[in-house]
């Protein structure tokens, strides 16, 4: 039989400043997202970082929190039960970090029969962070653990025509009747060296403002093409005007250069500059959570208020929507239709 385990993210347990260290210690000790040698990573995430950020962040979170948990959990879980209504193969949920792990996702799969999954990293775009950190410890569990277990993977799927359609449509249905003189396209920032360790072609991404738009096999894995991609294509769908729209990264932390605009700077740049209304999406996200709802949600707003600005429109992620639901439904079943082709 075949199932589908859709993963993504993570949350701490609770916003107490304890879970929020313990979910930060796992988070940011994965290789891929503080990729640096572990004695330096050590350093770094145990010496410093623990020991100064879980009490904000904790802050931070308590703002978000819903009764009933993380609004990341709670929307990837509303997601499941909605695809698991509309699919007849067994669907499951994991979190990159914390106590959804991925193996408990496979092992709740395999007690309902399952021998062939389809892991569906919950981002549009790769990045090492994100999609590459899943794939890799989904097959180190699949050899430890379950080692007769087929799995193949869901590639990024920013630039799919029904994606583009269905984020297009949810930003038309949220923003009809809103003002707005200007949409930001924000994304999750990652470090400018992540693009350059992804690149398969080992020269094209030089992030000079051009690579990007220079047709090149490096584009597969390259998280900034893919963001520019999603900001391009959704424009041309809904017919946004040249200067009516931009794209920026946001959530950086450390001191190391990360892919620019940052996004708090650029919200400050349009109120600076006499942008009133303003509306913004956050596509790098398939669930809200934290960095959307009070990053960008709350902080973003503020400054925005700060600089003179009138209105301030968050879209909401994909969520639950109906359109979205659907849509990965009709993925699972293409792809169960088909003989497995594991990774
Ligand atoms: C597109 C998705 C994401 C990428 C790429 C990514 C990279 C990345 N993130 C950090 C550090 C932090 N991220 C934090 C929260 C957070 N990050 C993502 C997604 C991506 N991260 C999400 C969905 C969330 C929210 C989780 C939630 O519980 O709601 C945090 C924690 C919050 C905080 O303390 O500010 C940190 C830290 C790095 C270093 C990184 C590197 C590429
Ligand atoms: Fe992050
Ligand atoms: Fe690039």
């Amino acid at each position: 039989m075949k199932g589908v385990l859709l993963v993504n993210l993570g949350s701490p347990e609770s916003p107490e400043p304890k879970d929020v260290k313990k979910y930060l210690g796992e988070f940011l000790m994965d290789e891929r997202v503080i990729d640096v040698p572990l004695w330096a990573r050590n350093l770094l995430v145990k010496g410093i970082i623990l020991n100064t950020r879980p009490k904000a962040s904790a802050a931070a979170y308590k703002k978000i929190w819903w009764e009933e948990g993380s609004p990341l959990i709670v929307l990837s879980e509303r997601l499941q039960n909605k695809v698991q209504e509309q699919v007849e193969y067994p669907v499951a949920l994991a979190m990159r970090y914390g106590s959804m792990t991925i193996k408990k996702g496979f092992q709740e799969l395999v007690d309902k029969g399952v021998k062939e999954v389809l892991l569906f990293p919950l981002y549009p775009q790769f990045a090492m962070a994100t999609t590459e950190t899943i794939t890799v410890l989904a097959e180190e569990i699949r050899q430890d653990y379950f080692p007769n277990l087929k799995i193949e993977s869901v590639p990024a799927f920013y630039n799919k025509p029904d994606y583009i359609e269905v984020l297009a449509n949810s930003i038309k249905k949220h923003l009809a009747d809103k003002k707005y003189d200007h949409i930001l396209f924000s994304y999750h920032g990652v470090p400018e060296r992540h693009i350059k360790k992804s690149d398969v072609t080992k020269s094209h991404c030089k992030i000079d403002g051009s690579c990007c738009v220079t047709p090149s096999k490096a584009h597969e894995y390259c998280y900034k093409h893919q963001c520019l991609e999603v900001t391009r294509l959704v424009a041309e769908k809904l017919q946004f005007k040249g200067g009516t729209f931009s794209t920026s990264f946001q959530s950086r932390l450390g001191f190391d250069p990360w892919l620019l605009p940052y996004t708090d700077r650029t919200i400050e740049r349009l109120g600076k500059q006499g942008i009133k209304n303003m509306a913004i999406i956050t596509p790098a996200f398939v669930s809200d959570c934290l960095e959307t709802l009070e990053e960008i949600a709350m902080e973003g707003k503020e400054i925005f208020h700060e600089m003179g600005g009138d209105h301030f429109t968050t879209v909401p992620c994909l969520n639950d929507d109906a359109e979205w639901v659907m849509l990965l439904s009709k993925w699972i079943k293409t792809w169960a239709e088909q003989p497995i082709k594991v990774n």
